[in-house]
């Protein structure tokens, strides 16, 4: 996204370099101000300006639990410690809990429709509700037979996967691209499929020769990629919005990815209605709205936002929402088990722990179910101690509403305040030695992975799902594909990493290493090999005969089989 702005680089690379300084306030006395601030250098290298939130942290560590930095014409202001994030995002959210102005990725490719980018406005507001009619507690519950027989495939997938990863050589695709053989897209298959069949009613049954799936995945990794800060310069700097077509190109790019998305989501859309119509007996966010739109008369109602009358939303509106859900619930809950299983490698005997508590609660005849995560207090703590050395998510951005002072540090309207989760789960106060994998710090024999990890801002084992009026809608559909994704392979599966030849050492990332993540605002670990065998012949049968009956199970609820 760099390239089509290069002509306008060498002018506004002065000006950034000016910009991009710490705060300075008039109104208030600001300690935000750090003149020997050493970054200033780096940033004058707009390149670079996408890769800073994977500094945070270490700024918070040298910065303290606030600090602001300011970027072209945009403000930054960094929250890394619990408190000070608890107060502006929880307790202040009605100040709060706005998004930057992206004029890319939110005007211009989402025209505005996109709720995870929408500022606090009526439509966010139309749109949250509803959304949390199919995710909050109870409803979410209803999901679980769907995640129950989704996480069984991948068990089978797993087992035909075996050695696949180690023997053949994979490398990263383009936009951060997984290979469809690559055991990463196991993973992938089932966090598309729940979110596909929450929203839609539809599931994914197949990975390879699957365009649809490669559809989504690539509409995804493109908003993925210009919703990064620093893709457009003219989300920094507005007066760039000005420029007549032939000197915004991305104007022209912008555009041409909306009609690509809808393409894909204004499509499912239309074929559900078309569905709905026809009378199917399809279930999902989406079929359940159209049919409860048509009950008050609105059948038909294209167009952009919602109804003065009753806040129904049109059809772009509605085809956006379902897309947010899509977008935040798939690679955000697959990234959180690829860093589970990339640090249980780097931790064998958390591994075998976790192995051998599943053996004496849970046994060989069969897996495991949600029932059990009480009884799994080890598996738990690790689950739990990954999410917070290494979340999914590393910064969320809100927007201020309205200008605020926090102990004596001016805060202006429209300055983008970014939750620092990374930051914050690193805090030596709140985490004693915050680098080192030590799952006994969540090791606590009653209680299961739904504890503390919010919205209760007071009693939190993580903050990887946000904050205040922004808080993840998908934490309970999140965490339940979490554990039984994870308590099913750490019962069934042995995984792991390639040996070595010579030295008889395991080739494996080191999970520490900033560098083996992707940047990106979900950051998976880069691909890399891990072999997969049943533990035992008896848990390969367990496995296997769970995989046939689901196939009975898929045609009795009416959904396709899986296709190997
Ligand atoms: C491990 C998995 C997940 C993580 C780490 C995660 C994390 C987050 C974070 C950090 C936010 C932004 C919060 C803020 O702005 O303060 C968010 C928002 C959101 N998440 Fe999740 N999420 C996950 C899974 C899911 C799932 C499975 C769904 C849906 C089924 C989902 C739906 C949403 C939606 C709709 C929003 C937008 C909320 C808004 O803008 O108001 N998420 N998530």
């Amino acid at each position: 996204m760099f390239s089509p702005e290069l002509a306008l680089l060498a002018g506004i690379a002065i000006f950034s370099a000016y910009c991009v300084s710490f705060m300075r306030d008039t109104k208030a006395p600001c300690p935000l101000v750090h003149p020997a601030f050493p970054y200033s250098a780096i940033c004058f290298s707009w390149t670079l300006y996408a890769h800073i939130p994977r500094y945070y942290y270490k700024w918070a560590a040298k910065y303290g639990p606030i600090f602001s930095i300011k970027l072209g014409l945009q403000r930054l202001i960094v929250l890394s410690s619990a408190e000070v994030a608890d107060e502006l995002l929880v307790t202040r959210s009605k100040l709060y809990s706005s998004r930057p102005d992206m004029h890319v990725a939110s005007g211009l490719v989402s025209d505005g429709q996109r709720m995870v980018l929408m500022s606090n406005n009526r439509e966010f507001k139309i749109a949250r509700r509803t959304v949390s009619g199919i995710l909050s507690p109870a409803p979410s519950r209803k999901w679980r037979n769907m995640q129950d027989f989704e996480s069984r495939v991948i068990l089978q997938d797993l087992l035909d996967h075996a050695d696949t990863s180690i023997t053949e050589t994979f490398t990263e695709g383009p936009n951060g691209k997984v290979p469809e053989r690559h055991w990463y897209s196991i993973f992938r298959r089932y966090t598309t499929s729940v979110v596909m069949l929450l929203s839609y009613g539809m599931r994914m049954n197949r990975i390879l020769d699957n365009p649809d799936l490669h559809k989504v995945y690539e509409v995804m990794s493109n908003f993925a990629h210009v919703s990064e800060p620093g893709s457009f310069l003219a989300d920094a700097f507005p007066i760039l919005r000005w420029l007549p077509d032939i000197l915004a190109p991305w104007r022209k790019e912008g555009r041409r990815m909306h009609e690509t998305e809808m393409g894909l989501w204004g499509k499912l859309l239309k074929e559900c209605n078309e569905d709905v119509t026809k009378g199917a007996a399809r279930t999902g966010f989406v079929p359940d709205y159209l049919r409860a739109r048509a009950e008050a008369g609105l059948g038909e109602l294209p167009g952009n936002g919602a109804t003065d009358d009753g806040g129904w939303m049109r059809d772009k509106f509605l085809a956006y929402t379902a897309a947010s859900v899509l977008e935040a619930g798939s690679d955000t809950s697959s990234t959180a088990m690829f860093i589970f299983i990339l640090f249980m490698l780097n931790n064998p005997n958390a591994l075998r722990r976790a192995q051998e508590e599943m053996d004496r609660v849970v046994g060989l005849d069969r897996m495991p179910g949600w029932e059990d995560e009480d009884r799994l207090p080890w598996l738990v703590a690790c689950i739990k101690e990954t999410l917070r050395i290494r979340p999914p998510i590393a910064s969320v951005p809100h927007a201020v509403e309205e200008e605020d002072v926090y102990k004596g540090y001016f805060i202006p309207t429209g300055s983008i305040v970014v939750g620092n989760i990374h930051g914050i789960h690193m805090d030596p106060a709140r985490y004693p030695d915050p680098f080192a994998f030590n799952p006994e710090r969540f090791y606590n024999a009653d209680k299961g992975l739904q504890c503390n990890s919010g919205p209760d801002s007071q009693n939190r084992s993580n903050y990887m799902f946000g904050w205040g009026r922004r808080f993840c809608l998908g934490k309970h559909v999140a965490e339940a594909s979490i554990f039984i994704v994870l308590s099913r392979l750490v019962w069934g599966i042995d995984f792991y990493a390639p040996v070595d030849t010579h030295t008889g050492n395991p080739i494996l990332p080191d999970a520490l290493d900033e560098m083996v993540y992707w940047d990106g605002a979900v950051s998976p670990p880069k691909i890399f090999p891990v072999g997969f065998k049943p533990r035992s012949e008896k848990h390969a049968e367990v496995i296997r005969r769970s995989y046939e009956d689901l196939q009975e199970e898929w045609r009795a609820t009416g959904l396709p089989v899986d296709v190997r």
